[in-house]
């Protein structure tokens, strides 16, 4: 069969009426812009782009999480915010490492799309040579909107147009949904294109196969403890059979691992987190996560509720998040329901 590269890709979904020509624009753009990050993070030490972004004196530089930023996920947001300041297919981006939008500049033609993204995700990994990525959400500006400000990014997850990874790993991988199905995309490095590598992607809906950071289970809440008791507890167990563990701490990794084999991934509450709501970011992280996984046959919560429904309150809001194989998410959803004494 003959390659299809992404921009091919994009005109069928044109054709299909799933997409405009200015969505179509900023998918490309986004792309090309991943494609910077990918040859950034390949080179490495080399680059000189490992190790903390410098900040005040001799301290690292606070992104506004009040994490300390690696220079990686600077160079990423400045990649991604440069490569789509003048385009016109955008009215205003929002980043992991800004604590407001950025509008886009008033010398360049604005359009009518709202992108949020997670420039460098699993950045504790670079500098050990583990796979990292780029997550990413687009939203329809309001109608009227000239200045976008944060509250207009506030749309529930079922609002994206558009939702993507790239995974910089042994290869570098996009994968894309545009609420028509989840479509992955090998980058050709010889070529400089993304080819289609994978059509509608389907996860299994069950799985032996779980990913969890466990030095937080003295801190979880009991559902979370009776669900990974009885996977941990395996043949012998209630469950009658024995489960496999992993876990990247890169949440691109750890998702594509589902999105290709199968697989549930959980970052549950926890006392030590539980002030801040969880530890995903539902705006740029979650929530495209919840689409992607969706659209490719699996569930997405936060072991309460669907991630796509839950109406945001803030840009830099954090959820919990259970995604992957429909039935072991549903399994642990359904035993935190139970405890709160909720249907389903
Ligand atoms: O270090 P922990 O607590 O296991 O958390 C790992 C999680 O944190 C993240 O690294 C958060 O993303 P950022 O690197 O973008 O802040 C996820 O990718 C990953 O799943
Ligand atoms: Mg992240
Ligand atoms: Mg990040």
């Amino acid at each position: 069969m003959k390659p299809v590269s992404l921009i091919q890709f994009l005109i069928e979904e044109r054709r299909a009426g799933h997409i405009n020509a200015e969505l179509s624009l900023l998918i490309e753009v986004v792309a090309r812009a991943c494609k910077r990050i990918s040859v950034a993070t390949n080179k490495g030490a080399l680059g000189g782009v490992l190790g903390m972004a410098a900040g005040e004196g001799d301290a690292a530089s606070i992104n506004v999480q009040g994490e300390a930023q690696k220079k990686l996920d600077v160079i990423s947001n400045e990649i991604l915010l440069e490569a789509n300041a003048w385009g016109g297919h955008l009215a205003a981006c929002a980043s992991e490492e800004m604590e407001d939008p950025q509008p886009i500049p008033d010398m360049y033609p604005k359009g009518n799309h709202l992108l949020l993204f997670d420039p460098l995700d699993g950045s504790s990994n670079i500098d050990v040579n583990i796979s990292v990525g780029t997550i990413f959400s687009v939203l329809r500006c309001p109608d009227g909107v000239t200045e976008p400000k944060a509250e207009h990014f506030l749309q529930a997850g079922t609002e994206q147009l558009a939702a993507g990874y790239v995974v910089y790993g042994p290869a570098t991988v996009m994968v894309l949904t545009f609420g028509h199905g989840t479509h992955e995309f090998t980058l050709d490095r010889e070529v400089g294109s993304f080819v289609l590598s994978r059509r509608e992607i389907r996860i299994p809906e069950a799985t032996g196969e779980f990913a969890i950071n466990m030095s937080n289970q003295r801190h979880w809440e009991a559902p979370m403890q009776r669900y990974v008791g009885e996977l941990l507890a395996g043949r012998d167990g209630p469950r009658g059979r024995d489960f496999n563990m992993r876990w990247v701490a890169s949440m691109v990794a750890d998702v594509h691992r589902i999105i290709t084999r199968g697989g549930v991934f959980f970052y549950p509450l926890d006392a030590k987190i539980r002030a801040q709501g969880g530890k995903l970011r539902l705006m740029y992280e979650a929530n495209p996560m919840a689409l992607i996984v969706e659209q490719a046959g699996g569930a997405a919560t936060t072991g309460r509720e669907r991630i796509l429904d839950v109406p945001p309150t803030g840009l830099h809001q954090r959820v919990p998040v259970f995604l992957g194989s429909r039935e072991e998410v549903e399994r642990a959803t359904h035993y935190h329901r139970e405890v709160d004494g909720l249907r389903g």
